[in-house]
């Protein structure tokens, strides 16, 4: 099957080698697209590889009902409806480390330019003007740098003002005063880090609680003279309330690279001498758009080949470490989850999962995801996926719970999916054995070991002689060879299970003829 990708826009030729390399990828660049032209190209596609402009609504997501992946070369995934993504059965990707660096060498380049008045100068001088009284700038030396917002630029931004010489003391809900002491910065409330700062720069993504987050109330809270910096999310800053605080003389000036509505060519706050401005400049490097167009390359053709992303947006990123340690356990979870689908008819309404031993040491998120895919995959086929399945599943109302406990019955590690139906519990366990791969150990209170693949057959019946011989020349006489097999009971002569993999799947009149044999209670024939 060849995959086709539509990159809409941007992207550094360089950088999309892994998908041009990919034998079953076809890429097609159609940049600048208008909201009409992609609806109708969208659903030609399975992956859509985009930066900050194209706009990736829920109409778009629906409309694209091929799409598998999308990507973004960059950070911010703003501009990409995640819900309906999820929803739909999409993973997005991003590429968060490629422009780190060239974001907070653009966020200095401004902190400069807003200092020293170097584009005003410019424009003056351009203008065929010797002018140097009307540039008079101030030193960094010694100012106090604000940071709301210390992930990886506004660490890297701290990193380079310590270079100028600068106090920087940071506010993040996430940085401690241990980490404060490890960087050499100062660790502050958002109002210490608002009431100190000569200069506050931005770094946060734009969120419910980051929208407006620098207004009119935290501009009051500011030095006079106060220099501000947005070169993250436009929104982060109220664009009006700077405006009058510019205006009022409260803040001496300001640099954006970045606008609540982009692109930003009339707004008001343009028109201010204070203001410096590059039109969404901070990722633009040679060296960044190779970086990220690399790197989300790379997660579109793992994810196309049925691989981990590295740098999911809408699924628990898992650390590479953590990873490799869990994937081995993938098929043995997906698998549990689909043995179990075919027991009951009755609606599901819990779902019990379990990781004991070793497990207990993992990242298990990723697994329950697999089990709860595996399970709804025999009603939603290839409609649900590692994105949506958890989703799914809430949404058809199955409660989910994961629980990890030290007892794993001798096991090393021992995963046990159990689904209450209004009248009755299901369950089945599963290990992984070292070097023999994935069995099925236990199913409800019956010991097996059993390789979970093919097609099963497990017949309820009672231990009595015979049983067993019944079924089997059952089978002979229909042609049905048999790879394996295994019994278990409770006690002699009460209930008991036999499970058979065999070769071919029965058809339902060879079912029904097995069925109506005197002493099986229940037969179900598994498909996994
Ligand atoms: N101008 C441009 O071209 C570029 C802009 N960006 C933008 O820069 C921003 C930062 O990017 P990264 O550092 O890579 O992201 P990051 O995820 O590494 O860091 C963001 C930090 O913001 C913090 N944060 C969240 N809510 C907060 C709040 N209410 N108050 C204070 N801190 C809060 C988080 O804890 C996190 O540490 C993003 O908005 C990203 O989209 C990124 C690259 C280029
Ligand atoms: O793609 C771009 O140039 C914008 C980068 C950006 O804003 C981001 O990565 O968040």
């Amino acid at each position: 099957m060849v995959f086709k990708i539509l990159i809409s826009d941007p992207l550094s030729e360089d950088g999309i080698f892994p998908l041009r390399e990919a034998d079953n990828i076809e890429v097609v660049i159609d940049t600048g697209l208008s909201k009409e032209e992609l609806l109708n190209k969208i659903g030609d596609f399975d992956g859509l590889l985009v930066r900050s402009q194209t706009q990736v609504t829920r109409e778009v997501i629906e409309t694209g009902h091929n799409l598998k992946v999308i990507g973004r070369a960059g950070v911010g995934v703003d501009n990409i409806d995640l819900d309906a993504a999820t929803e739909n059965g999409m993973i997005v990707v991003n590429a968060p480390d490629g422009n780190t660096n060239s974001a907070a060498e653009h966020t200095m380049a401004m902190l400069m330019s807003l200092a020293r008045n170097i584009p005003q100068a410019y424009l003056s001088i351009k203008d065929k003007k010797w002018d140097r009284k009307s540039y008079v700038g101030v030193e960094l030396r010694d100012k106090t740098l604000g940071i709301v917002g210390l992930g990886r630029i506004g660490a890297e931004v701290a990193r380079r003002a310590k270079g100028q010489r600068m106090n920087v003391i940071a506010y993040d809900p996430f940085f401690t005063k241990e980490k404060a002491e490890a960087l050499g910065i100062e660790h502050g409330t958002l109002d210490e880090v608002l009431a100190v700062g000569d200069f506050i720069t931005v770094h946060t993504p734009l969120l419910k609680e980051t929208r407006h987050i620098i207004n009119k109330e935290a501009f009051a809270k500011m030095k006079d003279g106060v220099r501000v910096i947005n070169c993250a999310r436009g929104g982060i800053i109220n664009e009006d309330d700077l405006y009058d605080a510019i205006v009022e003389g409260k803040v001496a000036g300001a640099a954006l690279d970045v606008f609540e509505e982009e692109p930003a060519v009339d707004h008001k706050v343009l028109n201010l001498k204070e203001v410096i401005a590059t039109p969404h400049l901070g990722a633009s490097t040679i060296e960044a758009q190779e970086n990220v167009a690399i790197d989300v390359s790379h997660d579109v053709v793992r994810i196309l080949s049925g691989g981990l992303a590295r740098n999911p947006v809408n699924i628990p990123s898992v650390p590479r470490e953590v990873m490799r340690k869990i994937e081995p356990y993938f098929y043995l979870s997906e698998k549990l989850g689909l043995f179990l689908a075919h027991l009951e008819e009755e609606v599901i309404s819990e779902i019990n999962i379990n990781y004991a031993g070793d497990l207990t040491a993992l990242e298990i998120a990723p697994l329950t995801q697999n089990t709860l895919k595996g399970l709804l995959s025999r009603y939603l086929g290839s409609n649900v996926n590692n994105v949506n399945a958890a989703y799914l599943a809430e949404r058809k109302g199955i409660t989910i719970h994961e629980k990890k406990t030290s007892a794993a019955r001798g096991f090393t590690n021992l995963i046990t999916v159990e689904i209450i139906t209004k009248s009755t519990k299901r369950r089945v366990s599963g290990t992984l054995l070292n070097g023999l791969g994935a069995r099925i150990v236990k199913v409800d209170d019956y010991s097996m070991d059993v390789i979970p693949e093919g097609h099963l057959l497990l017949v309820h019946h009672k231990d009595q002689p015979g049983a067993i011989g019944r079924v089997g020349n059952l089978l002979a006489e229909n042609d049905v060879n048999i790879a394996t097999m295994q019994v278990g009971r409770l006690h002699i002569g009460g209930n008991a299970i036999m499970m058979l993999t065999i070769d071919r799947p029965l058809t339902k009149e060879e079912l029904e003829q097995i069925r109506a044999m005197e002493g099986f209670d229940r037969v179900t024939a598994v498909d996994l």
